[in-house]
Parts: C-alpha cells; structure tokens; sequence
C-alpha cells in the first residue's frame, strides 16, 4: 500500500487510542502488532521484563538507541517522573518523524529528547552537546551489528559510571551474539539473559541487562 507499516501504525493509534494517554497507546501498538502485521516494537511482553528494569533502576538520565516508533520511549518514560532525562537516537528520518508524532499523541514530547542521527555520531556528542554527565541506564534496541560497536563506545566516552544499567533487545532472534559474547565475558559488566517471547510470536527472544562495573 502507499502508506508505509509505520504510517498505518500511526493512523491506527490515532483514531483507536486516547490522545494524552500513553497506556492506551502502547495497547493500539500492541493490538496491531498482535492482530494485524508484525512491526518491530519490543512489545507486550518483552515490555513487561524492560518496565521491571526501569523500575529497579529508576534512571534520572537514560539513552536509547533505534526510537522506531517511539513504542519503547513511550514505555519506558511513562514510567520516569518529569525531571528525568529520557534521549532517544534513530537513524531512519521516516520513522523518526512517525515516532515524533507518536511520543506527541501520547503527550510526552516534553519528556523525550529526540534525536535524528547515527548513533555513532551521537554517542560522542552526549557530554558536550547535550550535557549528559553519566548515564543512569542505556536501552539498545537498533541495528544488531552495531550493538557492539557502540557499547564500547559509551565505554571510551565515559558515559558508563558503576552500576549504570545496559539492556540490549533481540539477543536471540534476530541475535546480537557478538555484543552478548562481549558483555558476557569482557569482566566490565555482570550480564544476565532474560528469555522471552520474540514481540508478537511465540518465538523465543530475550533480553540482556548488563551492570557495568565501574
Ligand atoms: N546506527 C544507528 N543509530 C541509530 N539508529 C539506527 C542505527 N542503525 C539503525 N538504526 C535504526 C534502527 C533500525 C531498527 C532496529 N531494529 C531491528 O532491526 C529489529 C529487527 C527485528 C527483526 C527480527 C526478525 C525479523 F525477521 C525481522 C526483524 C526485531 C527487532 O526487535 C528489532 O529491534
Ligand atoms: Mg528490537
């Protein structure tokens, strides 16, 4: 169809979901994801697992790498009080400019910080561009085979502080095994595997959390 997934997606939350309202948000996301075409949002059930986290960690600075739609910014933030720092990096201007208007419908535009770039390009810029001292908690959910590369660079920018929590989506399928045989072994992180269900499927998937050691 002309429309692309994405923009269907968007059209779908607008005329099923309540404006200003992130929880029903995230169930129209999910009702499609469900009942109609797969898209790539972390989902309902791997979300469950990641909102645990974020409760745990309750992070007054947080970064997350691929925004897609904004499905897991929406998630995540709805959960953080208004003076935490959510950033949020995507390489794709069409989906970005889908998860602007998205983060917009369920009002949180003043609590997420968008960013339209390579997150190789970003990363570097954390601490003198937007003023990020350390981060408090890192989502890492954008191309599997850049997983690696940009952990170690949150590590050569300093951005990780001791205890600062990294979880990575997709360690089974599509797989990021590089970045888990990293976290796993390197000595910096204590890492641990949380199966679950692939977003939408019965598929097996999972997700990494991994505590830097400082
Ligand atoms: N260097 C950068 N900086 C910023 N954004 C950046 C970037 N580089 C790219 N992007 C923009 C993110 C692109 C989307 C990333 N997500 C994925 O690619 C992804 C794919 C699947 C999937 C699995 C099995 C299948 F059969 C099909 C699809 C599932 C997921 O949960 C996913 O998160
Ligand atoms: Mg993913």
């Amino acid at each position: 169809s002309a429309m692309s997934l994405e923009r269907r997606i968007l059209q779908y939350v607008q005329q099923q979901a309540l404006r200003g309202d992130p929880d029903s948000v995230m169930a129209a996301i999910d009702k499609f994801g469900w009942e109609r075409e797969f898209a790539m949002n972390v989902g309902d059930v791997k979300g469950v697992i990641l909102d645990r986290f974020v409760k745990e960690t309750a992070p007054k600075t947080m970064l997350e790498l691929g925004t897609y739609m904004g499905y897991s910014a929406i998630r995540t933030v709805r959960l953080l009080p208004e003076t935490a720092r959510f950033i949020t990096v995507e390489f794709n201007q069409e989906n970005a400019a889908v998860a602007k208007e998205m983060i917009a419908f369920a009002g949180l535009q003043n609590r997420i910080i968008q960013i339209m770039s390579d997150s190789a390009e970003v990363i570097p810029q954390l601490k003198t561009k937007y003023g990020v001292e350390t981060l408090d908690m890192v989502f890492i959910d954008h191309w599997k085979d850049v997983y690696l590369r940009d952990i170690k660079l949150l590590e050569t920018n300093e951005l990780l502080r001791k205890g600062t929590v990294v979880v990575a989506d997709n360690i089974i399928k599509p797989g990021a095994p590089d970045y888990a045989d990293y976290v796993r072994t390197c000595g910096k992180y204590d890492s641990t595997f949380h199966e679950s269900n692939y977003e939408y499927s019965n598929d097996i998937d999972g997700l990494e959390k991994s505590v830097y050691r400082g």
